[in-house]
């Protein structure tokens, strides 16, 4: 029986960003250590939480190594996820750690500990180290009760996941089967690449996929640099940025412009973020890559304005042309797909996903989101539990209600983006969806797949979420298909989910069937993870 714990927080590497979401962490951490003491636990919080920085996270690598040296190493660790963090800095703690690991996250939307708590989850599947995880709104609930009441207990968790099947390939025939031998001949023939800039980013180790596990799908990296791609983005003239603009402004595209460069979006950061477009386009013209991943987060976020309107354009079949020193458009008509934050798990999923989605006559955009947050409708539209899936700003204008001229574009938050810079902000159209994700574990590569559904919400229901969430960022209202919010909690490793559209929902049903089946013979693990509507 765990009756003494020790309690560490880890944060992010930017100051601003750890010093506004420290008060919501104390919030959560309050409510963590009452339950815990309720049960007759007693917390050691394993580092200050009152410091000379205004915050009580742990903020590199070197701190988290020295704090989990001061821990007894067979005790048992809670790692209160309350924000976003970068998991290389409890990581290399966690891996020399003997004890027991408990994750836990507060289910808020108000910053991104549920995306923290998942990447964390997935890295340590990744490495190989066992925890055990749990989440609660209120700490008082029964659901948490009982999984706190099991670890404490036990030392394990017994999550439902009852709904993962491992994917059968010969249940699959048609087109779907024509579709992905001609997908996987495809790749097999000549290989292909996938184009990153400074692979790895704020900690997503469980974001990096071994070249030795890519060998086999003929699928390299062509490892690139943020520094190159910076040099290459002062190369473009302003007035080519300024056509980009001007074709966007023209398609209905609205960017909402101020002043005061700190905290408003300017017309200078928007060129920068077009000419960075231009840049990206004819780097993976040169380096001839299929699908292209930037970090952008750090490095580059110290000299450049956010990647993600330039990284939400490429995804788009439809955006304004760039041309090589010859006049030839590149790759006209057709997204430059991009993974962002320079996940490489998503930079796979994209490389299947466009191809299946584009052999079977189905939208070719793709993008992944962070899993953010969930909450039933409160407007009582619609019965199930709505996610909200909610990235930085990378998502393709097509998937957004109205296209170009329903999607605006608003200063990044400046905690993370100090230079600023635009999103491709909108609410995503309803339809049916393919979700899935690629991770590693064992030394494997694994997939999840599973079917959703993208409802409408009222405006004011939207709005609700955008205020519990980043309202600056995209939103997707998605309901899945045969998963419980815990069930999919339980499974999921990592921080991202890959979404893609079909026209309907045979449509959709036929494209999981190509890409898990085409995943399949390029010999990952497959699983599908909820594919019927409750
Ligand atoms: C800006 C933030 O750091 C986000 O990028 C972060 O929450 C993520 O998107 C993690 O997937």
């Amino acid at each position: 029986m765990i009756d003494h714990v020790y309690l560490v927080a880890n944060g992010d590497q930017r100051l601003s960003a750890n010093r506004l979401c420290w008060p919501a962490q104390q919030r959560f951490e309050a409510l963590l250590v009452a339950a815990l003491e309720a049960r007759g636990v007693t917390v050691t919080r394993a580092h200050p939480a009152e410091t000379p920085e205004g915050h009580g996270f742990i903020a590199s690598q070197a701190q988290g190594l020295t704090v989990f040296a001061g821990i007894p190493a067979d005790a048992p660790v809670v790692m209160a996820e309350g924000v976003w963090m970068f998991s290389q800095q409890v990581l290399g703690g966690l891996l020399r750690h003997r004890g027991p690991v408990l994750t836990v996250a507060n289910w808020e939307g108000e910053w991104p500990g549920l995306v923290g708590l998942l990447n964390l989850n997935a890295s340590l599947a990744k490495a190989g180290r066992a925890f055990e995880t749990v989440w609660s709104r209120t700490f008082d609930d029964d659901w948490f009760s009982d999984r706190l009441g099991e670890w404490l207990r036990d030392g394990i968790i017994r999550h439902d996941v009852s709904h993962v099947k491992p994917f059968d390939g010969s249940s699959v025939g048609g087109r779907a089967r024509e579709v992905a031998g001609e997908v996987v001949a495809g790749i097999r023939a000549r290989g292909v690449i996938m184009g990153v800039l400074d692979e790895g980013c704020m900690g997503m180790y469980n974001g990096i996929i071994p070249d030795e596990l890519l060998f086999p799908l003929s699928v390299f990296k062509e490892r690139l640099s943020q520094s190159a791609l910076y040099a290459e983005t002062l190369l473009v003239a302003e007035e080519e940025a300024a056509r980009s603009l001007d074709w966007l402004t023209e398609r209905g595209m609205t960017f909402h412009f101020g002043t005061d460069a700190e905290t408003e979006l300017t017309r200078e950061q928007v060129i920068l973020q077009l000419r960075m477009y231009a840049a990206i386009a004819r780097m993976a013209d040169r380096f001839g890559v299929d699908v292209i991943g930037i970090q952008y987060q750090l490095g580059l976020a110290d000299v450049l304005p956010a990647s993600d309107l330039a990284e939400g354009l490429l995804n788009n079949a439809e955006r304004p042309p760039v041309t090589r020193a010859d006049g030839s458009v590149i790759r006209d008509g057709e997204p430059i797909t991009l993974f962002n934050e320079a996940d490489e798990g998503s930079g796979l999923d994209a490389l299947l996903t466009t191809r299946i989605s584009r052999a079977l006559g189905q939208p070719v955009e793709t993008t992944l989101h962070d899993v953010r947050w969930g909450d039933a409708d409160a407007s009582g539209t619609v019965d199930d539990f709505v996610w909200v899936f909610e990235i930085s700003g990378a998502v393709p204008p097509s998937f957004n209600v109205g296209g170009y001229a329903g999607t605006d574009s608003r200063r990044q938050p400046p905690l993370y983006f100090k230079m600023g810079g635009g999103t491709v902000r909108g609410v995503s159209r309803p339809g049916e969806l393919v979700w899935s994700r690629i991770w590693v574990e064992g030394g494997e590569l694994h997939m999840d797949l599973g079917r959703a559904t993208v409802v409408e919400l009222p405006a004011a229901e939207t709005e609700r979420r955008w205020a519990a969430t980043t309202p600056e960022w995209p939103i997707m209202h998605a309901v899945l298909h045969g998963v419980s919010r815990d069930q999919f909690m339980a499974r999921h490793k990592s921080n991202h989910i890959q979404v893609s559209y079909a026209l309907d929902a045979a449509a959709a049903d036929e494209v999981l069937a190509a890409k898990a089946l085409a995943a399949q013979q390029l010999g990952l693990n497959v699983n599908l993870c909820g594919i019927q509507e409750d």
